[in-house]
């Protein structure tokens, strides 16, 4: 009966050493070279190389070494099946060596003359999977008490973990670079659709808007954009950025709302490998991101106090410190906030920092609602019908009947409630859309001055408190649930019976 070898109490160290490696998120060369060093610290190897099959160069070239020379380094080139390092790329089998000697060593490094001669030397194949990538090899001594077959299993296993650290980098390098890609897709999409043509609107107010955004655009200046919630603060925060000299740079949002307070500094500023448990790599906040670029503070009055001092700083100095850090970071962005809160009254109640309240408000900018300005209503009910008429390859029209009712409703939730309103109308109707399609809701609101019919009012009054909630917490169900004193199953059922769409970020 085979009996299973137990690892040594020196192999296993040695194990979980190159173990924790893995965890660092270290470059490749990086971590080799402590892999090197480990065995040299808990096995006594002065002499150690990996080396990698280079595609480019048809050759396996030394890329990490310890305690060889430069020059030798240099000189450790190998064909694949040429000496012992070729042949153990070429094979995969492992080669021992007791007898330096022989013609079977190249010497191609020329460190045999400064070897002591006792030791022997050991190559192993560098593993992804059943593909060999390069070559582990050492040069040890080995006394009596000690098997050399021992120390190629161990070799071996160090070989498959250094391919691990290989595949990992590798991975990294995908990801980040797909990041990257995605980064210059998205900028090129969103540079497209926030243009000035974006805003929609003939009012007065709207006008002005569009005069405003194309002269603040053109300069730092920090702006507060105030307004309810579905007037258009991101879509202005959004045509500001890609119309400045900052487009090419990314356009980073952070809703404060949605962000548990606990996890919002960690967001904002980034932190140091280390700065708490898990932080196993250091990682870039969203103001580090956004260099160069501008940041929109969306919902700005949920912002935390403890954190205030940090954005004041950030304005001010325009500095950021990750958390676990002492060092400051100079970053370069535009900040833009908005708020649907009376910001003045957080600062009276104390739930707001006076200072920072002026550093923001440089420049004020409203967006009235959209029943202070109907006459943008048709405009806005052509434009999303064209959109959505595209999207779902429809035709649906609506008729001047069910338009001038549409002009009359409050739309409590704004353009996004009226964005909401004609898509789901575009889903749902065919042809021409009359009065008596719209939903019943509507008829509730637009008489609110005589005796209502009671169910119908309490249905009105529960949606819109739903929505309220939803846009309060930044469409995060479960908090709104809680603000609501529903269930996360009650919420969501009511959300299908109304056809409430959820945001999507
Ligand atoms: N003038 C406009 N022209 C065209 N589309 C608009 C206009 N205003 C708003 N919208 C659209 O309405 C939707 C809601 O707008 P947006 O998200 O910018 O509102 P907001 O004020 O930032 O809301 P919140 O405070 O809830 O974040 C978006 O899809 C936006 O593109």
């Amino acid at each position: 009966m085979e009996t299973k070898r137990q690892l040594s109490t020196r192999e296993v160290t040695i194990i979980n050493e190159v173990a924790k490696i893995l965890s660092k998120g270290m470059n490749f060369l990086e971590s080799a070279g402590e892999v090197l060093k480990i065995l040299y610290s808990f096995w006594d190897v002065k002499y150690s190389y990996v080396a990698l099959y280079r595609k480019d160069l048809k050759l396996l070239k030394i890329v990490k070494a310890f305690g060889l020379k430069e020059e030798e380094v240099e000189r450790g080139l190998f064909k694949r099946g040429e000496g012992i390092i070729g042949k153990v790329y070429k094979s995969g089998v492992p080669v021992v060596l007791s007898d330096l000697s022989t013609n079977s060593y190249l010497n191609r490094t020329g460190l045999k003359e400064r070897l002591e001669g006792s030791e022997s030397f050991i190559a192993v194949p560098i593993r992804i999977g059943g593909e060999i990538i390069g070559v582990l090899a050492l040069f040890k001594s080995f006394d009596k008490k000690e098997s050399v077959e021992k120390a190629v299993e161990l070799l071996i296993i160090l070989g498959t973990m250094i391919g691990m650290l290989y595949k990992l980098e590798e991975r990294i390098n995908m990801e980040r670079q797909e990041w990257e890609e995605e980064k210059k897709a998205l900028t090129q999409a969103l540079g497209k659709k926030y243009s000035l043509e974006g805003i929609i609107g003939r009012s007065v107010a709207i006008k002005n808007l569009i005069d405003l955004v194309e002269r603040v655009s053109q300069t730092d200046i920090t702006l507060l954009l105030t307004g309810e919630s579905g007037t258009g603060k991101s879509l202005i925060a959004k045509a500001i950025h890609f119309l400045s000299h900052r487009k090419e740079k990314p356009f980073v949002t952070i809703n404060c709302s949605a962000i548990p307070e606990a996890l919002l500094e960690a967001e904002l500023f980034g932190y140091e490998k280390g700065a708490f448990t898990g932080a196993y790599t250091s990682k870039k906040g969203k103001f580090e991101i956004a260099n160069g670029g501008t940041v929109f503070l969306d919902e700005i009055g949920d912002m935390p106090l403890s954190l205030q001092p940090k954005i004041l700083r950030v304005l001010q100095e325009k500095e950021i410190e990750k958390l676990g850090s002492e060092r400051s970071i100079k970053v370069d962005v535009r900040i833009i906030s908005a708020t649907n809160k009376d910001l003045r009254q957080l600062v009276q109640k104390g739930d707001f920092r006076e200072d920072l309240y002026y550093r923001l408000s440089v420049l004020p900018i409203h967006i009235p609602p959209l029943r202070e300005r109907k006459e943008d209503i048709p405009l806005l009910v052509d434009h999303f019908l064209n959109t959505f008429n595209q999207k779902y390859s429809k035709n649906v029209k609506i008729d001047a009947k069910a338009l001038e009712l549409m002009m009359e409703y409050p739309w409590y939730g704004n353009v996004r409630e009226l964005e909401n309103t004609i898509e789901r109308l575009v889903i749902l109707k065919d042809g021409i859309v009359k009065e008596s399609d719209l939903p019943s809701y509507f008829f509730v609101e637009l008489s609110r001055d005589e005796p209502r019919n009671l169910p119908s009012v309490i249905e009105l009054t529960e949606r819109e408190e739903i929505i309220k909630a939803l846009e309060r917490t930044g469409y995060v169900k479960s908090r709104a649930a809680k603000l609501l004193g529903y269930t996360l199953r009650q919420l969501d059922y009511r959300i299908r019976k109304y056809g409430i769409s959820l945001k999507k970020f």
